[in-house]
This record gives C-alpha cells, sequence and structure tokens, in this order.
C-alpha cells in the first residue's frame, strides 16, 4: 500500500478546482442502550445535535452547578439509535465513493470507546452490511455502470495494526510487515502489503470475509466481540484515459484511493477487567489513539506540522488527517450512564475534530505541482536529445569512411559529453527540489513561529483569566474526584501548553530537517559545478576533432538544446522562488498583524494601570494617545468601511471593539504613512507634527504638541534604544512578543508602532478578558483630555 502526496498526475493539475480549504466532516453514531448499562444521559435532539447530561455528582461543587447538568454538541450528521446502516452510509460515506471515482482520496474512519458500536459501522453483519462492503458494492456498481468499464482497475489491501505491528490480513501468514516512508516523509509505504487486483464485488467480498477473519478479535468485559487490532481497508481506483494529443498517444490516469477504518476502542482497565495480554492490548490501544487525539489536538489548533510519529496509526492516517483527503470522522457512543466520561472523550475529540482541515497541506500540493512540471520539461529535454543523439549515430557511418578512428574517438567525446548533460539535468532537478523543500521548511518555520507567539500570550490570557475561578474550583472540589469534568478554560489552557509544546518540537524538527536539507544541496552543488566542468572540458575536445560540417552543426544544436533547457530551468526555478517570496510575505503581513493586535493590548493595559492608579499624564503624552487613537480609528474605517460616513464618525465603532474609540472627528488615513523613532523625543514629536499636519490640516490646526516624554523603546536586535526601522524582514527576526512579562516587557514591542499593514487574512484576535473596556477607555479619554494639572507618570521598565 502506497500513500503518496498527490502529484499532477500526466498533465493534469492536482485538485485546484475544489475549495482550497476543506474541513473535515464529523458524525456522531448513538448505539442502542443495553440493559446493564445504566439509565440514559446521552440523547439526540436533532439531525445534527446531541445532548450529554452531566454526572450528579456533588450537590457543594458550585461551578460545576452553575455551569448545567447537560452539555451540547453540534457535528456535521447526528445518527440516533434507531439509525439503519444503509442511512449511516448515505449520510458519511456515499459521497466518498463517488470522489474516489473522480481521482480524489477519501477515508472515513471509525472512532470511539470500546463497545460503542464501531466494528457494527464499519463492517456489520451479513444480515446488516457495514461501510465496507456498501462502499464496494457501490463502488463496483459505477464501474459497471460506467460508459469505459475495462478502463477502470480495482485494487484493495487490508491491514491490522495490532500491538504495534502490522499484519496483512489478506496474506495472514506474511508475518509483521513494515512501514517505510520515504526521506520526505511524503509517501508511506507497507512494504511486502499484497495489493490484490479485483474484478467485481463478489470477488471483493470473499476477500473482504477473509480478512475479517482473520482479525486478531477477542472477548472482554466491555464486548463480547471486541477488536484487538485497529482495521485499515484500502480501495484504490485507477482510470485511464487515452488521450490523442499532437502526433503522441498519451494517458490520462486518474487515480483514487478510499481508506475505511475500524479503529480499535478505547478502553479502561477497570471497565474491561482486562489481565495479562489483554491489558497490555490494551495500553498499545490507548498508546496509539492517545498519538491520534495529539495529532487531532494539534491539528485543530492550526499547527502545520504534526507529529505523526509516535504511532503507526497515526503514521498512516497523516494523508487522512492532513493531505490531499476528504475525511469523514464517525465518532461512536454509548448512551448508558455508565459509558459517560468515554461518551464525554468522544465527543470532546469529534468536537475538536471538525476544526481539521486540509488547508496546510495545500502549499505541498502547490509544490509537488511545480516540481512535477520541472519534471516534465525536463524529460522532453532529454526527449529531445535522444532524437539527436539518434540523428547523430544515423549520420554516423557517412563520416566512419573518412577516418575510422578519428570517428570512433569523435563517437566516445559525443557520448561522454551526453551523459554529462544527463547528469547535470538530474543534478539540476534535484537542486530544484531541495531548494522548493527549502523553502516550504522556511514557510513552515515562520508559521511556527507564528503560532508560538500567539498561544503564548492566549496562554497568558488564560492563565490570567482561569486563575482566581480555579483557585476557588480546586478549593471546592472533592480531593477523590480525579477525573471528573474540568473546567474549560483549564482545558483550554492545557490544550494550548501541549500545543506549544507540540510546536517547539515542530520547530526544532524542523530546524534539523532545514540543515539536512542544507547540507544536501551544498553537496549537489558541488557535484553540479564538478559536472559543469566536466562539460567543458570535453566540450572543448571537440573542434579538434570535428572534420565536418554536418558534425560540427549537430553537435552545436545538441550544445544549444542544452543551453535552453538550462535557460528554461533557471526561469522556472525563479518563478518558484517568487512564489514562496509571496507565501513568506503573507506571513510577514500576518506577524505584523499580530505585532499591531499586541500593541493595542499594551497601550489598553498601560492605560488602565494610569487610570487605576489615577495618574494624570503630561499633555506631551495626552496628545500622544490622541494620535495613536486617530491613527487606529482611520484605519479601522480606511479598512473595513467602504459606506464610511465623516459627519458621522461613531457609526461604525460598535463593530470592533477592541479599538480605542475616536476622540472627536474622523481624520484622513494615516495608516500608511512610515513613521520612524528617533533618540531624541523631540524629533519623535516633531515627525509625528508634520505627519499629522501634512495629512490632516484641519485636526492639527492650532494643535500644541509639547516635546514627547514616551520612554525609550528598546531594540530587540541590540540597537539603539528608540530608533526602529520599519523593515519587514528585520520584523520576521523579531522574537515572538508575548505578553507573558507584561507590563514590564512593553516597550519591547513597542517596535510595530511603525508602518502597519493590513492583512485580510487576520489572525483570530486572542480572546478579550477585559470586557467593558470600552467604557473604561472613554472615561480615559476624558482622563486624559482634562484639564487637571499634569502630574509626571511613573514607568516601570
Ligand atoms: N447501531 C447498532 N445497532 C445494533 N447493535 C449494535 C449497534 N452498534 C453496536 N451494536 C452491538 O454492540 C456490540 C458492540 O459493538 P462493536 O463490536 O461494533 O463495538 P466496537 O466499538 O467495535 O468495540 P471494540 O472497540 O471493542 O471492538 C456488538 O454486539 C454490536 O452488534
Amino acid at each position: 500500500m502506497k500513500q503518496t502526496a498527490p502529484q499532477g498526475v500526466a498533465g493534469l493539475p492536482p485538485r485546484v478546482t475544489r475549495p482550497a480549504e476543506e474541513r473535515l466532516m464529523v458524525a456522531v453514531r448513538i448505539r442502542p442502550i443495553k440493559h446493564n448499562e445504566g439509565q440514559r444521559v446521552l440523547h439526540m435532539v436533532d439531525n445534527k445535535m446531541v445532548v450529554l447530561e452531566d454526572a450528579e455528582g456533588d450537590k457543594n461543587d458550585v461551578l460545576r452547578q452553575k455551569r448545567g447538568s447537560e452539555r451540547r454538541y453540534v457535528y456535521d450528521v447526528a445518527f440516533g439509535e434507531q439509525s439503519t446502516q444503509e442511512e449511516v452510509y448515505r449520510g458519511t460515506t456515499s459521497r466518498l465513493v463517488q470522489d474516489v471515482l473522480l481521482g480524489y482520496n477519501a477515508t472515513v474512519f471509525a472512532y470511539g470507546a470500546t463497545g460503542s458500536g464501531k466494528t457494527h459501522t464499519m463492517v456489520g453483519s451479513p444480515q446488516q452490511p457495514g461501510i465496507m462492503v456498501r462502499a464496494l458494492n457501490d463502488l463496483f456498481q459505477h464501474v459497471r455502470e460506467a460508459r469505459d468499464p475495462d478502463e477502470y482497475q480495482v485494487t484493495m489491501s487490508y491491514l491490522e495494526i495490532y500491538n504495534e505491528n502490522i499484519r496483512d490480513l489478506l496474506n495472514p501468514s506474511s508475518g509483521f510487515l513494515e512501514l517505510r516512508e520515504d526521506p520526505r516523509g511524503r509517501s508511506i509505504q507497507v512494504a511486502g502489503l499484497s495489493e490484490l487486483s479485483t474484478q467485481s464485488t463478489e470477488e471483493v467480498m470473499v476477500l473482504l470475509q477473509k480478512g475479517n477473519r482473520a482479525r486478531t478479535v477477542e472477548p472482554t468485559a466491555a464486548n463480547r466481540t471486541s477488536s484487538r487490532s485497529h482495521a485499515l481497508l484500502s480501495v484504490t481506483v485507477r482510470h485511464a484515459t487515452p488521450l490523442a494529443g499532437g502526433e503522441r498517444m498519451r494517458t490520462r490516469v486518474r487515480q483514487g484511493r478510499l481508506f475505511m477504518i475500524d479503529l480499535a476502542g478505547s478502553e479502561r482497565a477497570s471497565q474491561t477487567k482486562n489481565r495479562g495480554k489483554r491489558l497490555q492490548e490494551g495500553a498499545h490501544i490507548n498508546r496509539s489513539l492517545l498519538a491520534l487525539g495529539n495529532c487531532i489536538n494539534a491539528l485543530s489548533g492550526g499547527a502545520r506540522y504534526v507529529n505523526y510519529r509516535d504511532s503507526k496509526l497515526t503514521r498512516l492516517l497523516k494523508d487522512a488527517l492532513s493531505g490531499n483527503c476528504r475525511t469523514v470522522m464517525v465518532a461512536h457512543v454509548s448512551p448508558g450512564a455508565r459509558h459517560r466520561e468515554e461518551s464525554r472523550n468522544t465527543l470532546l475529540y469529534g468536537d475538536r475534530a471538525k476544526n481539521i482541515s486540509n488547508k496546510v497541506e495545500r502549499n505541498v500540493l502547490d509544490v509537488s505541482y511545480h516540481v512535477s512540471q520541472y519534471r516534465a520539461i525536463i524529460s522532453e529535454l532529454r526527449e529531445e536529445i535522444a532524437r539527436l543523439r539518434t540523428k547523430m549515430e544515423e549520420e554516423r557511418p557517412r563520416s566512419a569512411e573518412a577516418g575510422a578512428v578519428r570517428s570512433d574517438h569523435l563517437r566516445l567525446l559525443r557520448e561522454q559529453l551526453v551523459a554529462t548533460f544527463k547528469e547535470q539535468m538530474r543534478l539540476r532537478r534535484r537542486l530544484m527540489e531541495l531548494d522548493g523543500h527549502l523553502l516550504s521548511l522556511g514557510a513552515e518555520a515562520e508559521r511556527q513561529h507564528l503560532l508560538i507567539s500567539q498561544w503564548e500570550s492566549q496562554n497568558n490570557k488564560l492563565y490570567k483569566n482561569s486563575r482566581s475561578s480555579s483557585k476557588r474550583w480546586m478549593q471546592s472540589r472533592p480531593s477523590t474526584d480525579p477525573d471528573m469534568d474540568t473546567d474549560r478554560e483549564w482545558s483550554d489552557g492545557e490544550s494550548i501548553d501541549s500545543s506549544l509544546q507540540q510546536a517547539y518540537t515542530e520547530l526544532s524538527y524542523i530546524e534539523k530537517e532545514q540543515e539536512r536539507y542544507a547540507e544536501m544541496r551544498a553537496e549537489t552543488e558541488k557535484n553540479l559545478e564538478e559536472c559543469r566542468k566536466q562539460a567543458i572540458k570535453l566540450e572543448n575536445e571537440l573542434p579538434s576533432q570535428i572534420s565536418s560540417d554536418e558534425e560540427r552543426e549537430l553537435l552545436g544544436l545538441m550544445c544549444r538544446v542544452h543551453e535552453l533547457e538550462v535557460e528554461k530551468m533557471a526561469l522556472q526555478s525563479e518563478r518558484l522562488i517568487k512564489q514562496h517570496e509571496l507565501r513568506r510575505r503573507d506571513m510577514v503581513i500576518l506577524r505584523f498583524d499580530r505585532q499591531r493586535q499586541l500593541c493595542e493590548e499594551i497601550i489598553t493595559r498601560q492605560r488602565q494601570l494610569m487610570e487605576e492608579g489615577c495618574v494624570s499624564l503630561p499633555p506631551d503624552l495626552q496628545e500622544l494617545y490622541r494620535l495613536y487613537q486617530r491613527e487606529i480609528h482611520a484605519a479601522t474605517y480606511n479598512d473595513a468601511s467602504p459606506s464610511y460616513n465623516p459627519g458621522f464618525p461613531f457609526s461604525n465603532y460598535t463593530r470592533d471593539k477592541d479599538k480605542l474609540p475616536p476622540i472627536t472627528q474622523v481624520p484622513e488615513p494615516l495608516f500608511h504613512r512610515s513613521m520612524r523613532f528617533h533618540r531624541d523625543p523631540e524629533a519623535n514629536m516633531r515627525h509625528l507634527e508634520s505627519d499629522m499636519s501634512l495629512r490632516t490640516p484641519s485636526s492639527s490646526a492650532g494643535s500644541e504638541y509639547g516635546p514627547s516624554p514616551l520612554p525609550p523603546i528598546q531594540d530587540p536586535l541590540g540597537g539603539r534604544p528608540g530608533q526602529l526601522e520599519t523593515n519587514p524582514a528585520a520584523a520576521v527576526l523579531f522574537p515572538p512578543i508575548g505578553l507573558s512579562n507584561a507590563p514590564q516587557d512593553h516597550p519591547r514591542s513597542s517596535q510595530t508602532t511603525g508602518h502597519v499593514s493590513r492583512s485580510p487574512s487576520r489572525l483570530p484576535r486572542p480572546r478579550d478578558q477585559h470586557s467593558g473596556r470600552g467604557l473604561r477607555r472613554v472615561a480615559s479619554d476624558e482622563n486624559l483630555s482634562s484639564e487637571k494639572p499634569a502630574r509626571p507618570t511613573v514607568w516601570r521598565y
């Protein structure tokens, strides 16, 4: 079995016509309650929503009571206890079958605790066949009804992961199989796995039954037929259509793959009462499911690089979770009170999985698409050279007559020359691939930095937010209640912590990869240089060996082809680099936007500190605040309001509560000016003044700006204080700005009060913990513009 990142196949662009971002679809299925499972605590509200009743728990648990006694979860689709196998198949997988026939990859996987009904949904019974059987039936029916059934080829493989070992279910005697990954981690192969070609539904059903019989199933206290392994069924549909194109016949190949996965269920030792071997199996199952949960958490948090390496399951599911794959997760839950905690966990994972999308992989797709284009160019050029060579060989007999010895030497020379050209092409192609990969890694490292910076500040807020309430909660929480529900903020904080840790791990992995690729690049470049020298040497020998004009002309043509190839390659790689540069700039814009948000936050908090300490400000600082407000306000209107009405400046203010409110009237947009801070505060002020007077003559007329008392701004790169350039490249190098040390670290962030550009793809704002801040800001405006005598402000940095 081979999972490959999609390439443009035979001139077909990959899924560019599809929406750029595809969300993972999550379905939930509630299985019928059993007599020994206690009362029903899980209910369907409608075909999307389910409700889980909370445990009755401790009456003194004030927080829990406040939260209410039930929790609602909304998914793409929900199936109740009465739902039929056909309904579940239609609602989750039938669409995927269509996609696979069109050449897409798709995955459906069943998730849930032991005994929750996963195998029932995926495999089913002869009377109630599950998704696997129905999908295969459907697929063959579509193929039969197609105009060109003979052009389809269907193959299947079926494996299980048992105790972290892979077994071929279609050939169980083959022992444990190895998982192999290409060095770039793009394609994963199970070495030696049988991939059987099938012609009919009957044949495939026989294979499926054979595989299911070979699967490891054992009775446990939780499920009489508990699957002790994860089972992965893969069906590949290949459709090859001959195309008439120019002089050559070409074939267009469409290939889609459908994975259908029945995961083993997570289990609690207390419920399964497992001992010995069963307990060990359970530990393996839980470990791999934990790895899957971590991947889901990281992906739903937007991480680009996710640690799939913790288990074979996640390595095999990598494409399904983040690659070019349309994926459906069917979360399984039992409605009885006995399974409340397992159901809650499953519902939570399902909830998180809804945030997973495929957008991130799209970048890798772009790169591989370009590389495949270059490959096509190179192979065409190779063909051209090969044709030329054949022609030269055809011409040879005539020149052989002229002088056999010299001709032999010339032939050898030509062959060497062609071999050197070939080698050069190979090395160039390699270089280009390495460049592409290095650029992608660079972009991803930058992205990880951004995520880390954002999470750090969010984590800090959550921590502050939850510190007081959690303290109370910890006090009121009975100590004998280890796995009860956690406070929402705590669990958010924890998941951010683990995401952060994940991001750091990924970052160090990326850095190692960058080093590795840089070394490979240097080596390739060295080889290329040697190859070039060799070619020049050979070319220099040519004139003395050539006697006839024909030979000369042919060799000249050969060299010309080579030159053209080099030029083409140079152009293509330039394009590749430009595209990556555009992506990099997008990242810089995102970073600026993030920094700007943090600056707003810092300024607001500083103001709060000053207001709370009843500190009145010197007039020049008041003026600076006014300027800042105008700036922000102008930017808001400039950005968001095509119906901006200067006569009614407050009309749109409610759109963004995080902005400082306007003071009196709206000045013209100032957003795009470039602003530099000088060491001399007066120069700063003059600069701002002149800027204002240039752009807003009405608002600046008559205003008197005093010397600026702004505290010196630290240059994070170690430059002179108060002198910050607005160079985007420098901004990228700046360490991420966190609020963890606020207010002491504030000046560090002041760097970004310079030129800021807005990106349409803004980062989500950190959650605002200061409700009513807008009101305080208004009050603060009054403070600032009051006529009270100025008291010196105490700045602590
Ligand atoms: N929707 C359903 N309708 C009827 N019976 C069901 C349904 N779902 C599950 N069952 C029954 O519940 C029992 C447990 O289901 P199943 O074996 O599918 O669980 P599982 O999640 O695969 O468990 P494990 O992870 O231990 O393999 C089986 O007897 C199955 O037939």
